[in-house]
């Protein structure tokens, strides 16, 4: 993929949004506000708006027992699972296969009253990091998403509102071996996920709206996303 076109922008994306998502939430700067927890997931927003539209940049951290980062990405990134547990996708086409790790998405979101239709197209690109802290520690795999245009698909054309969209998902496994030397099994992994996503509705939409559907939307995404990769692995041989 490192002659296409959008590779540099691809570079410059996946590092800087894997840096900020490696920062702690006290180190992101100030003005994050915890705004959902449940048990290991907690989910941070910033209240942000450019020309009075909500663009409240959320990070989230969660931490899923019996699961690798590996796992977590490739049934993020793939689409062949993505209906399974995207519950706001009306309608998903990969419009080019850069290369098998790099796709390109467009999508459209099932409509949220009173606000109007939107649709995204966007690059997916799924990578393995090394992990410099830990250098005999497992690597870390993230996705980014992020918007981009398509000839044959202008903005704003159709019914739907164009978004635009940075996303990132980082995951690190942590495996606590079993002391009696017996095989790793699932009890003995773990993965810490961040989930970061700056959404840009593209068009207005009442604040009021935009701020209850992320407050709903997100918290649901992350526990339904993260219980159907248990779910698919869970009699599976374990991905690293
Ligand atoms: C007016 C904004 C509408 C809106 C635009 C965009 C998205 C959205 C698109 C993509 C991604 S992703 O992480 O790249 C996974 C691939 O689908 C996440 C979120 C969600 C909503 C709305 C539907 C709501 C929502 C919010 C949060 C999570 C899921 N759905």
């Amino acid at each position: 993929a490192s002659q296409h076109r959008l590779w540099p922008e691809i570079e410059k994306t996946v590092k800087q949004q894997v840096a900020m998502a490696r920062m702690g939430i006290g180190e992101c700067g100030s003005g994050w506000q915890l705004f959902a927890e449940d048990g290991e997931m907690k989910m941070y927003r910033r209240e942000e708006e450019i020309d009075g539209m909500v663009v409240d940049p959320l990070k989230a951290v969660h931490v899923v027992k019996g699961i690798t980062g590996h796992e977590v990405c490739h049934h993020f990134f793939s689409p062949q699972y993505r209906y399974d547990w995207e519950t706001t996708l009306e309608q998903m086409t990969v419009l080019e296969t850069i290369s098998d790790d790099t796709l390109l998405f467009l999508q459209t979101h099932k409509r949220i009253w009173p606000a109007s239709q939107r649709d995204v197209v966007f690059w997916s690109h799924i990578r393995k990091l090394p992990n410099d802290q830990d250098r005999d520690g497992p690597d870390i795999w993230t996705v980014v998403n992020n918007s981009t245009g398509h000839p044959d698909h202008p903005a704003n054309v159709g019914k739907c509102v164009r978004i635009f969209l940075t996303v990132c998902l980082l995951c690190q496994t942590r495996v606590n071996p079993p002391k009696d030397g017996t095989p790793l099994s699932r009890e003995n992994v773990s993965c810490k996920i961040t989930y970061c996503s700056v959404v840009n509705p593209g068009g207005w939409a009442p604040a009021s709206v935009l701020r209850a559907v992320y407050k709903r939307e997100y918290p649901k995404f992350l526990k339904r996303f993260t219980a159907y990769v248990t779910n698919q692995t869970k009699n599976k041989p374990i991905m690293f």
